[in-house]
């Protein structure tokens, strides 16, 4: 059994992931493997430095995220450009990963967080999609208080992906995490109940 865990930036992705690995789950999350890929030595990493050139590439050969971020979330287009080498990358090392957990351990539940899962068209390759959501609002501030953010910054970043809104109408599962951690565990803990007596509405 497999889920994918979306939401927006900074809406709750691994507070929640962090959750369902309490109970139980297997958990396979994107942003780190994101970051396994564009290590130095990475193909990834030298077709990156073609396209934005080397001033993205720091003294000691790791990439300049901060630099990249900047960027990346101030154009669309050069988005588009390093998604088309990163996500073909991560696409697949998740789904080795995926695939490795589930024969390891059938009975188990895979979870993989992939903020971009809705932006991407990814939710077919899911038996289910649980969103972890927040009001745009409690996102801007969780993600400015998180991050260091500036203002403007936490906008673009929100502003490169899908409406919180529509990614929680889209959902097959909501958790809401916009009160307390407390709050949230209980629905974690209704949501793995009915998982284990099998009738989670996935
Ligand atoms: C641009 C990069 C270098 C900025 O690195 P930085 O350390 O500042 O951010 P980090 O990778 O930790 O991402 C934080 C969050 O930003 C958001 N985000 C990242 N990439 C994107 C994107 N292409 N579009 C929209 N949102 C994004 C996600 O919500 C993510 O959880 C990095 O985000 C990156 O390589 N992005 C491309 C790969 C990608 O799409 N990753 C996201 C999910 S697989
Ligand atoms: N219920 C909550 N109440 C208060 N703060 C919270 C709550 N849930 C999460 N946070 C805080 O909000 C921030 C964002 O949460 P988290 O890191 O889990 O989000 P995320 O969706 O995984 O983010 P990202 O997209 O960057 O990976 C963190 O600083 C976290 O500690």
């Amino acid at each position: 059994m497999n889920i994918g865990l979306t939401g927006g930036i900074a809406t709750g992705k691994s507070t929640v992931a962090r959750m369902l690995v309490a109970r139980g789950a297997a958990l396979v999350d994107a942003d780190r493997i994101a970051r396994e890929i564009v290590e130095p030595g990475q193909a990834s990493l030298v077709r990156i430095a073609e396209r934005f050139g080397a001033k993205v590439i720091r003294e000691d050969g790791t990439l300049d995220r901060r630099l990249l971020g900047s960027i990346v979330f101030a154009d669309a287009e050069e988005r588009k450009a390093l998604e088309a080498i990163t996500h073909p990358a991560i696409r697949e090392l998740m789904r080795e990963r995926i695939a490795a957990l589930e024969a390891e351990r059938p009975d188990r539940l895979v979870v993989a967080d992939i903020p971009l899962l809705y932006e991407s068209g990814l939710q077919h390759l899911y038996e289910g999609i649980m969103v972890a959501y927040v009001p745009r609002e409690i996102q801007r501030i969780r993600l400015i208080e998180r991050d260091g953010m500036t203002p403007e910054e936490a906008d673009k970043r929100i502003g490169a992906q899908m409406d919180i809104e529509k990614k929680r109408q889209l959902a097959d599962y909501v958790i809401d995490n916009s009160r307390t951690i407390a709050d949230t565990e209980a629905q974690l803990d209704r949501f793995w109940r009915s998982l284990k007596s099998g009738t989670v509405p996935l």
